[in-house]
């Protein structure tokens, strides 16, 4: 197996309520193996997060080496000074850019603490779009963030084709929502949170549903977590190397009329031993094509499902103005079978 940096770090504290994830096998899913898709299909229904157990792939472990090289990237590029961020910061893009949130503590030296984010577009990786300026070393390390995409795209590609089958829907219907040449809001994310002290407000704040298709997200130190939707009670989601956590978006919800679920989660402080150490993860988002309009589709099992009221009189917007919306307008907050939560601050 790849190498992992995780027994380098204080290990997650045992004890601790943790978020009953099934683990879905790479190389099983790869080989069409029954059980495996069976088990993959059902845990995107009922949690909408699970681990992605890449190990014996050699897709998978390429995104495991990949992730580990990205993690070391991020540390070096989080680290440069302030000024050099910035310089790609949001006066460039306002989403796709560096940026970062100023926390009420400071440091030694009397400097505000920061959590940050670097979002680096699928497009601008592979080059389907102008690119956008950006620091030499994301620049000099393009082969490894375009490796990563594509990497990324192949293992998310071969779970929507599963779905795709699952939910009985004609041939390629998902494919043909995210197709890798066609413009989207996919993204690989760098995130860098300092040790902090809980904050219930900026906690909750924090929750959210992805908005997006599927995301593969890699983290080493714990903190992300879910709420349980049997008893609404908040628990972690223990990192295991050679694992991604995977987890379904909105846009997936909205195709398939609540067939798939995309679960609430939040980050707090990394726990017990891990609480004093800088966080980061590496997220890449996978989201539908730009033009798509965002609304259930025809076919398959989404047949049976039941209309909302009003459905038919819903506004049609597309994946990039859905996104848009979602992230700073009006449909900020957290989508569930029963609607929109609205929440002030931008999901993910
Ligand atoms: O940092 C993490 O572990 C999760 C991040 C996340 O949920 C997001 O960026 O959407
Ligand atoms: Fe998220």
């Amino acid at each position: 197996m790849v190498g992992t940096i995780h027994h380098t770090l204080p290990s997650f504290p045992e004890g601790l309520p943790t978020a009953p994830l099934v683990s879905v096998n790479l190389a099983r899913l790869e080989s069409s193996d029954p059980s495996e898709s069976e088990a993959f299909y059902t845990a995107c229904k009922n949690l909408g997060f699970f681990y992605l157990d890449c190990t014996g792939s050699k897709l998978g472990e390429e995104i495991v080496q990949g992730a580990e090289q990205l993690h070391a990237l991020q540390q070096v590029f989080f680290n440069l000074p302030a000024e050099e961020k910035e310089r790609y910061g949001q006066s460039m893009d306002k989403f796709y850019a560096y940026r970062y949130t100023e926390l009420d503590i400071r440091d030694p030296n009397g400097v505000p603490l920061r959590t940050e984010n670097y979002n680096l577009k699928k497009d601008d990786v592979l080059g389907n779009c102008p690119r956008l300026p950006c620091h030499p070393l994301i620049s000099t390390n393009q082969p490894l963030f375009k490796s990563y995409v594509l990497n990324c795209r192949a293992a998310i590609d071969l779970m929507l084709h599963t779905l795709n089958t699952h939910l009985q829907l004609a041939e390629g219907t998902l494919a043909s929502l995210h197709r890798i040449d066609h413009l989207s809001g996919d993204h690989v994310r760098f995130t860098q949170a300092p040790p902090r002290p809980w904050d219930d407000k900026r906690i909750s704040a924090g929750e959210h549903t992805d908005f997006g298709s599927i995301t593969i997200l890699f983290n080493w130190l714990g903190g992300l977590q879910i709420r349980r939707p049997d008893n609404d009670e908040w628990v972690y989601v223990r990192p295991v190397p050679g694992s991604a956590v995977v987890n379904l978006g909105d846009a997936l919800v909205k195709f398939t009329a609540c067939i798939l679920r995309s679960n609430i989660h939040r980050v707090v402080p990394a726990p017990g031993p891990q609480a004093g150490l800088m966080r980061h993860s590496l997220v890449y988002f996978s989201r539908p094509e730009n033009e798509v309009i965002m609304k259930r589709l025809r076919g398959g099992l989404v047949d049976d499902q039941p209309h909302k009221e009003g459905e038919e009189e819903e506004e049609e917007i597309n994946s990039h103005e859905w996104i848009m919306r979602r992230a700073y307008g009006d449909l900020r907050g957290i989508y569930t079978s029963k609607g929109l939560e609205p929440r002030g601050t931008p999901a993910a």
